[in-house]
């Protein structure tokens, strides 16, 4: 088989908390694979992990953090112009502040107002990792500052560069957050949330500058997101969480038109139908278990009104169904009854592969 050019490679990824009330194991053996240029996404509800993943892919975790297993490999042009890999979890907090952070891995944030600080001008905000990574000359700095400006649509950068973040609109200031992310030439951008704070009319500008910029520079990019309208129209790839693991994985049309287990059916039904004004179908009842416990078997299985006795006893392996989608679940087991997906998620996700094909998306 061909060798897969992965710019990261999580495998076996286990974390977990120290808190007051108990260890919080939040992760409970992640894999996830990055291919270079590709876009993927990482969804579910809150809690699930989302964000822990993506601290540890940039080696930003909390304090009270505990990494029990597990490689996050990050293969990159070093400074010499060769490819490099190297586990994130094994570098040490400078080396990945000098190496990593807003270098190599940029993020963007849900509030761009708690990314920029309030007491800086933009253009100094945008130089500062320039300066401080490349050591790039004041003049190179603000010269490269302004065309990053203009890039992500900031008319007047000139003028701009002077002001401060609460000067700016929300949208605007999610652009310079975009302008700081790239100002380095990273290879991997991560964006978390990016849009969830924005009106939905720029929600849809900021996805497009994300991808234009993809695309120009060859970037990769993981979006962690609970919205799924999002990741329809952004990812090749779609890893679905909850409680600490994955649990269904494949392309998007898989995982969106195909999807396999039920908490994926949950997630889509739970989605509004913006072109039908129709509501939600279905919200997943219940909620999350609590990590502080080991859970038994399926940790969904207390809020799937599909589940079976095997459920509460042992865990569901990963299912294979294609090549590139699988799902964790047991009523893929060749043992269980067939159960499809409820007929009412069926006729919507028809409805909305119809439409993707009619507007070529
Ligand atoms: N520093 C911490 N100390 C203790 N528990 C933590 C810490 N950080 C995260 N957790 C726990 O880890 C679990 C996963 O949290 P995480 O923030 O990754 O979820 P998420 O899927 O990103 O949710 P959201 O969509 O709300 O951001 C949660 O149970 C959370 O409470």
């Amino acid at each position: 088989m061909e060798e897969k050019d992965l710019i990261m490679k999580i495998r076996d990824l286990d974390i977990s908390f120290k808190t007051t009330a108990g260890v919080v194991h939040a992760i409970r053996g992640i894999n996830i694979d990055l291919e270079r240029g590709q876009t993927i996404s990482v969804v579910g509800e809150s809690g699930s992990g989302k964000s822990v993943t993506m601290r540890a892919a940039m080696g930003i975790l909390a304090k009270n953090a505990t990494v029990e297993s597990g490689t996050i490999e990050f293969t990159y042009k070093n400074d010499n112009g060769s490819m490099e890999t190297v586990d994130i979890l094994k570098k040490d907090k400078k080396w990945i502040r000098k190496n990593i952070n807003g270098k190599r891995i940029a993020m963007v944030f849900q509030d761009p107002m708690t990314s920029l600080d309030p007491t800086m001008n933009i253009g100094k905000q945008i130089m500062e990792g320039m300066r401080w990574h490349y050591n790039t000359s004041k003049e190179e700095a603000h010269k490269k500052a302004v065309e990053l400006l203009k890039e992500v649509g900031i008319e007047d950068a000139e003028k701009r560069m002077k002001q401060y973040p609460h000067q700016l609109s929300g949208g605007m200031r999610q652009r310079v957050v975009i302008a700081i992310a790239l100002a380095c030439d990273p290879e991997l951008l991560i964006c978390d949330e990016p849009t969830t704070a924005l009106d939905v009319t720029i929600q849809a500008k900021i996805i497009e500058l994300i991808r234009r910029e993809q695309k120009k520079r060859g970037i990769s990019v993981i979006y962690i997101t609970h919205d799924l309208g999002v990741v329809a129209k952004v990812a090749d790839f779609v890893n679905v969480m909850y409680a600490g693991k994955i649990v269904e994985k494949g392309t998007v049309n898989e995982v969106f038109y195909d999807p396999k287990h039920p908490y994926t059916w949950g997630l889509l039904s739970a989605m509004p139908d913006l072109n039908t004004d129709d509501d939600r179908l279905y919200t997943i009842p219940g909620s999350p278990p609590n990590l502080l416990h080991e859970v038994p078997g399926d940790a969904f299985a207390p809020r799937n009104k599909f589940a079976l006795v095997i459920d509460d006893k042992k865990e569901p392996p990963m299912f294979k169904i294609s090549e590139t989608h699988y799902a964790a679940t047991w009523l893929l087991d060749e043992r269980a009854p067939k159960v499809e997906m409820p007929i009412e998620l069926k006729n919507r996700l028809e409805r909305m592969k119809k439409e993707a094909e009619r507007y070529g998306s």
